[in-house]
């Protein structure tokens, strides 16, 4: 058992009682709250900091954190509110319809959430934790954390929540949601009248001039707090609302917080005033031209980077957005410069987002949202239907490496990756800076707990009419963020989901998208997804009829994983033929399941060993023989074991026959390589393995594809089907049969073309590794019939 699953099972247990905790607390009465003392915040506080500092050796270790308890936030506007003080709370309660104006008397920490440690306007004391608030996601610096909490910082909570703790004991407050946490200016009017009953111990000792803001911002901004610089730059515009710099500083930071049109606002505000000198206008439409970029406005972002003096730059960036507009007017993308930006591990792919005319939403009358995607035009097999940019991504190697993040779901008792936690607080990050992209998640299905959504998606990154401060404008309802991710986050792994033989289920990234939120799930889909960084494509993998659904697959392709799938997320049983017919024969499809997983494992242990994970000739076949047997009430689906275990016969009987130069056995080979083809699903394989033709007809036969140009398996790891093709091709260059290698190779060129696109040079670059010592044949034509 890997540490991982052991934690696993440890955090099963511990989610069981945790559950029970909380299950219990809801049938405790509400009863005035008992509030802890100074002294006894302090020695928490105190207790806390050692305890980080000596277990973890400075550094954070290992965290655990809860998604799927239904976290809650407040709809309440604050005019709406009452005050309450923490002497009249109840706990365990929230309190609708109330606000608790407080400030922090000792620095924040951090454990999973950012604790508070708060006093009210009577001075009583209490903690509170406060989970997604933007820009603190994993942070383990105390002066950034001091720098955005200061001691002394006011606040207003919304609805306040008291609650107990695990051990039922401790009361405290908890804010799931970061709007619900209001950040106050001792200037700001609710406050007037207020007094408190502590004097404010803590003067922060900055200084108001504007100026200083603007360097205390720089500094913030060069370390990558772009939030907290957006905020020191707002405080110096407060002071100073003439200061172009700040607003184009803080366009700046907002560019990369991915707050597009809040960028553009400031950028607009400067140009709007008439007496610029010409380096601030020039500054100032640079600014706005690349937000424009950013939210995908190329024509305006190429029409304002024109209008800039001449230099390097402009020329290069006039550059981007001509491709950028052609890509968004035609599908046309690099294959090539997307793989070569996934190999060099850039996540944040440029390119513009693209669908194609042939598909449209359609309202559904099943299927959660009721939203589907229909073709609207025949559509061939291999289209490009969609390229669609994540709303956000998170990838494993953000993540902080001094701290293990371990993810419980609550609701489904498991553990899940961590990059999930990261995505939602990129998102609530994403909605505080473009408060009308909440429009566009809230038209996300978010599980029957939620009305239904609306049939359209409103359009995102709207451009506000007036700057704005790096504050809330709307609310964040973090219950249905958490739904909307569950029901529609996509794992980007680099090729199409193929899971059974992931090692570490925790691990992997994650990533919202809108668009194809939209495509419905099959296990025998039309249409297949690949990630590139953060950007997917969606191609469809065989012909489609007009008015027909196009669906995609959200899940593994083995039996566990879309089991699964379907409990966690459609809430009952998939419709499609292949479910239905492993139904029918439920003992059957779990004998198979049970053999391939029980040799996954074998294989592991081989490869732990250093050895070919396919094991001997006896082993091999021995297998096979197996699951050709199970398989037999299944024999009309494609299945991914029968075909994985012909392919590691084919491997092994082709090593061996290279090695010992034996004929009859490559052909045995070969001819394992034909039935993993057809477990696939691939028909009409032509699996002669003799010369076909002479002379002239010879180089026409040689065009033919070797099987029917049906529908492309989506049931297996797609990318082994063309290795298959081009081993079969090559073992037909090793006897002398040319124009059957030519006919495989044309097999394995079409099968990728139809699959991944970009042409022969993508081929070449895309199977370069399978392609190494190969031989294949030479001066072919890529062409095929
Ligand atoms: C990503 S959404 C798909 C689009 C959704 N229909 C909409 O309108 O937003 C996923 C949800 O659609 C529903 N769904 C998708 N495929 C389904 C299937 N094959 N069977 C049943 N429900 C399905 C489930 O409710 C699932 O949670």
């Amino acid at each position: 058992m890997s540490t991982e699953m052991r934690q696993a099972e440890f955090h099963t247990q511990w989610i069981k009682s945790q559950r029970a905790k909380w299950a219990l607390e809801k049938t405790i009465p509400p009863l005035p709250i008992i509030l802890p003392t100074r002294s006894q915040l302090n020695a928490t506080y105190q207790g806390l900091l050692a305890n980080n500092a000596k277990a973890l050796g400075g550094k954070l270790g290992m965290r655990t954190m809860t998604m799927g308890q239904s976290p809650e936030s407040s709809h309440t506007s604050v005019s709406k509110l009452q005050e309450v003080h923490l002497r009249n709370l109840l706990a365990p309660h929230r309190h609708k319809g109330r606000y608790l104006l407080c400030r922090t008397f000792l620095p924040a920490t951090r454990m999973v959430a950012i604790n508070l440690y708060l006093e009210d306007r009577m001075g009583d004391v209490i903690t509170a934790s406060i989970y997604n608030l933007p820009g603190l996601f994993q942070i383990s610096d105390e002066a950034i954390l001091k720098a955005y909490i200061p001691e002394g910082q006011i606040f207003l909570i919304r609805e306040p929540w008291a609650k107990l703790d695990g051990s039922l004991t401790t009361r405290f407050l908890r804010i799931d949601s970061p709007s619900d946490l209001v950040f106050l200016d001792a200037t700001d009017p609710l406050l007037q009248n207020k007094s408190w009953k502590t004097p404010a111990r803590i003067t922060r000792g900055l200084s108001t001039a504007a100026d200083d803001f603007r360097i205390i911002g720089n500094n913030l901004f060069q370390k990558g707090h772009f939030l907290l610089a957006a905020r020191a730059w707002s405080r110096g515009l407060r002071n100073d609302p003439t200061l172009h710099s700040l607003h184009l500083n803080r366009a700046q930071a907002y560019i990369k917080l991915r707050w597009f049109g809040a960028a553009i606002a400031d950028a607009s505000h400067v140009l709007s005033r008439m007496d610029l000198s010409p380096a601030i206008r020039e500054k100032a439409t640079f600014r706005a031209a690349c937000a424009e970029y950013g939210r995908q406005q190329y024509d305006k972002a190429l029409a304002r980077f024109q209008s800039l003096e001449a230099g390097a730059e402009k020329e290069s960036r006039i550059a981007q957005c001509k491709e950028r507009l052609h890509e968004a007017e035609t599908g046309k993308v690099s294959m090539i410069s997307l793989l070569e930006a996934r190999e060099s591990l850039n996540r944040d792919i440029d390119v513009a987002d693209w669908t194609s005319a042939a598909i449209r939403v359609d309202s559904a009358s099943a299927r959660g949202g009721g939203r589907r995607i229909i073709a609207s035009r025949d559509i061939q097999c291999g289209e490009l239907l969609l390229v669609s940019k994540a709303f956000a991504a998170a990838f494993d190697e953000e993540m902080d490496k001094d701290e293990t993040l371990l993810v419980v779901d609550f609701q489904a008792s498991k553990m899940m990756t961590a990059t999930k936690v990261a995505v939602l607080h990129k998102i609530t990050t994403q909605l505080m800076g473009n408060a009308s992209d909440t429009d566009t998640i809230n038209a996300l299905y978010a599980g029957p707990s939620f009305p239904p959504p609306p049939n359209t998606i409103p359009s995102s990154q709207e451009i506000p009419s007036a700057p704005i401060e790096p504050y809330f404008q709307r609310d964040i309802d973090v219950c249905r963020l958490e739904q909307v991710l569950s029901h529609n986050s996509f794992a980007p792994d680099t090729d199409e989901r193929n899971s059974p033989l992931i090692e570490n289920p925790f691990k992997g990234p994650t990533a919202l998208f809108v668009m194809p939120s939209l495509f419905n799930h099959s296990c025998i889909p039309n249409a297949s997804w690949q990630c590139y960084g953060d950007v997917m494509l969606i191609r469809s993998v065989q012909a489609i009829k007009c008015g027909s659904e196009v669906t995609i697959s959200y899940c593994g392709k083995d039996f566990e994983s879309r089991q699964k799938l379907f409990k966690a997320l459609l809430g009952c049983e998939c419709d499609c033929s292949k479910c239905a017919m492993e139904r029918d024969h439920v003992s059957a499809t779990q004998n198979i399941y049970n053999l391939y997983k029980e040799n996954v494992e074998k294989k592991h242990r081989r490869m732990e060993m250093g050895k070919h994970s396919w094991g001997s000739r006896k082993e091999v076949t021995g297998y096979l023989q197996k699951i050709v047997q199970a398989h037999l009430p299944l024999a009309e689906l494609p299945s991914m074991e029968l075909y994985c275990a012909h392919l590691d016969v084919m491997q092994c009987l082709e090593r061996e026959a290279n090695v010992k130069v034996d004929i009859p056995l490559l052909f045995t080979a070969i001819r394992h390589g034909f039935d993993a083809l057809q477990a696939a699903g691939i028909a009409d394989i032509d699996s002669r393995t003799t010369q076909l033709a002479s002379g002239k007809t010879q180089k026409k036969v040689a065009r033919v594809l070797p099987f029917s140009k049906g529908r492309l398996p989506t049931e297996v790891p797609f990318r082994s089907l063309v290795v298959i093709a081009i081993h079969i091709s090559a073992s037909f260059v090793s006897v002398s049969e040319q124009l059957l290698a030519e006919r495989w190779l044309r097999g394995a060129w079409w099968l990728h073309e139809m699959w991944y696109g970009g042409g022969l040079s993508f081929f070449n670059r895309n199977m370069q590794k399978a392609l190494q010592g190969v031989p294949l044949p030479a001066s072919v034509e890529y062409v095929w019939e």
